[in-house]
């Protein structure tokens, strides 16, 4: 597939990825590769257009600091560099970068100078004598001192007298503030400015335009081949099993297995959605007993984590056995996946959790791997399940983990316990999204916890088990916040859960972020 792209160069800022999503935002293609591929793998990426990012490191560090490929200087395309990226773009184009005596974090406002057309109109205040001013977002400490030739300084400031420079000839241009960030009043207008204006992208980065192109690319990448895909009902296997359906039809085998773990009526619910309604072909895996069979007993969360792993590869080796023609194994693998697998490689995290994956597979199977959604977010997914007619509940809920409530039951998981658990947090959601208060978080759930304390209902003494109601905010799942919920409805939640589900008198609201704590509870 050949497409009007950018290419970002990743100098280990922390909100890289925002630059991408502004980007696409402004309806334009991009993709973020670290800041050390090759000569080659620039001219061969040929993008219409180059973004350096910021970063931690110092260009005064010498041979020690990362440089851009040079060649990204003359493919003859549109260069921008933000923060530390002007500042490599000036000391290799032959300006000069010093350590700043007094460093600049925050807030800041710069005066646009001489008519760069990176700014053309763009202005959120005037000053005193008419002056264009940005208010900006900055933070560093290195500044560019002495432009190399060709650039003249396009914006400043008193603490920062070069904080923009451009090169009209070339079309270099750069920026020592923030513009990806929303502190950054005009940011997203700037960069919109640069990836249409000025590197001439039509904004061809539809939802509508990626569906034609990507169907047109799995037909030719499968040919006549089946391809299984292993359907959970969330977010990104449904996008993907859909959007594979639209290109091959019933060469398309979904597996979705009820392991007993899943949330309260999702099995009818997943069956009536793509069975029924969506007309995909869905085996409906009943393997309840087996998973229960093997998790009777085990209360350790790494061996039951391991043990849910394990079951759902039996399963999918089965059923992949049972249709020789599959060639393929189709999975819903995001782009964030990919950047995370990415910057993985320079140093061994420690492992808290062994996130259940099908990608596991083992070798033996001989399938090959189908990929449509890795080069999108979460949200483009979610745009994306809507454009290919996905009910909006469906694309909008909240991530829900591989081993399901088999994480959720503390402890030894037994059925009746995923039966109270299953309830209680039905409960939850529907007041959730009664309350509107769904969309506001980021995902919800109860967790049963297998203590029982004393309580009184109906003037008799009780003694039964405690769960913990759970919401977060975040928007990459690697750190969260507690939710802050009305107390109104924790409370309703409380009175609902106790009154209709017996065998639970308490409800307790976890407090706590990640970090320390994590999301799930084990
Ligand atoms: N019950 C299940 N049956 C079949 N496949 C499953 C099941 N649960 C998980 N999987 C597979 O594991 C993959 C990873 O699960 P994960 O929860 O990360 O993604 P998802 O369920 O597609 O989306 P979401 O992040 O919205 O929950 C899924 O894409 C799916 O292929
Ligand atoms: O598909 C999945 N398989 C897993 O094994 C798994 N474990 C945690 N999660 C989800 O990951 C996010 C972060 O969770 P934690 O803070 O608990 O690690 C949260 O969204 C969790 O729900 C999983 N998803
Ligand atoms: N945010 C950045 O890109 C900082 C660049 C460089 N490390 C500085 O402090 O000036
Ligand atoms: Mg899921």
């Amino acid at each position: 597939m050949s497409r009007q792209k950018i290419l970002i160069l990743d100098f280990g800022a922390q909100y890289v990825q925002l630059i991408a999503r502004r980007v696409r935002e402004a309806g334009v293609y991009c993709e973020l590769h670290p800041w050390d591929v090759t000569d080659q793998f620039v001219r061969e990426f040929a993008p219409q257009g180059v973004i350096l990012s910021g970063g931690p490191a110092s260009v005064t560090a010498g041979h020690e600091a990362p440089r851009a490929p040079q060649s990204v200087f003359e493919l003859g395309v549109p260069v921008l560099g933000i923060c530390y990226g002007m500042q490599t773009m000036a000391a290799q184009l032959g300006g000069q970068v010093e350590n700043a005596t007094v460093r600049e974090f925050g807030h800041a406002t710069v005066q646009t100078l001489g008519e760069s057309s990176l700014f053309g109109e763009l202005c959120d205040q005037k000053g005193p004598r008419g002056e264009s001013l940005l208010s900006v977002w900055m933070s560093h400490g290195d500044k560019v001192t002495s432009l190399p030739s060709g650039f003249f300084i396009s914006a400043a400031n008193t603490v920062t007298p070069i904080a923009a420079m451009t090169d009209e000839t070339r079309h270099f241009y750069g920026v020592q503030f923030h513009p990806e960030v929303t502190h950054t009043v005009q940011g997203k207008a700037l960069l919109t400015r640069f990836v249409r204006d000025i590197c001439g992208l039509g904004g061809d980065w539809t939802m509508p335009h990626f569906i034609t192109q990507a169907v047109q690319a799995i037909r030719a990448q499968v040919g006549t081949d089946d391809v299984i895909l292993g359907l959970s009902g969330g977010v990104d296997s449904s996008v993907a099993a859909v959007l594979i359906h639209k290109a091959i039809g019933s060469q398309l085998t979904c597996v979705f297995v009820d392991h007993g773990l899943l949330r309260y009526r999702e099995a009818e619910e997943v069956m009536a959605t793509f069975g029924q309604h969506l007309g995909l072909k869905v085996i409906h895996v009943d393997a309840r007993e087996t998973f229960m069979g093997h998790l009777a007993g085990v209360t350790d969360p790494e061996q039951k984590r391991k043990i849910i792993g394990r079951e759902f590869v039996e399963v999918f080796q089965r059923e992949a056995g049972c249709l020789p023609q599959a060639k393929w194994l189709a999975q819903g693998t995001i782009y964030p996946d990919v950047i995370e697998s990415a910057g993985s490689k320079n140093g061994k995290a420690q492992n808290i959790k062994s996130h259940h994956n099908v990608g596991g597979l083992p070798e033996t199977l001989h399938l090959k791997l189908l990929e449509p959604l890795r080069d999108l977010f979460k949200d483009e997914v979610r745009a994306l399940g809507v454009e290919l007619g996905l009910p909006s509940e469906m694309v909008h809920r909240h991530p829900f983990p591989g081993p399901g409530m088999g994480v959720r039951v503390l402890g030894e998981v037994s059925p009746h316990f995923v039966d109270l658990l299953q309830r209680a947090d039905a409960i939850f959601i529907e007041e959730l999204r009664s309350s509107g208060w769904y969309d506001q978080v980021s995902q919800a759930f109860v967790v049963f916890l297998p203590v029982r304390s004393v309580g009184v209902m109906g003037d008799g003494r009780t003694y039964e088990h405690v769960v913990a109601l759970r919401a977060v905010v975040t928007s990459d799942f690697m750190t969260a916040h507690w939710a802050e919920l009305p107390y109104d409805l924790l409370g309703k939640v409380s009175n609902r859960i106790i009154n209709e589900v017996r065998g639970i008198n308490r409800v307790v609201y976890d407090v706590s972020g990640k970090p320390p704590a994590t999301i799930e509870w084990e």
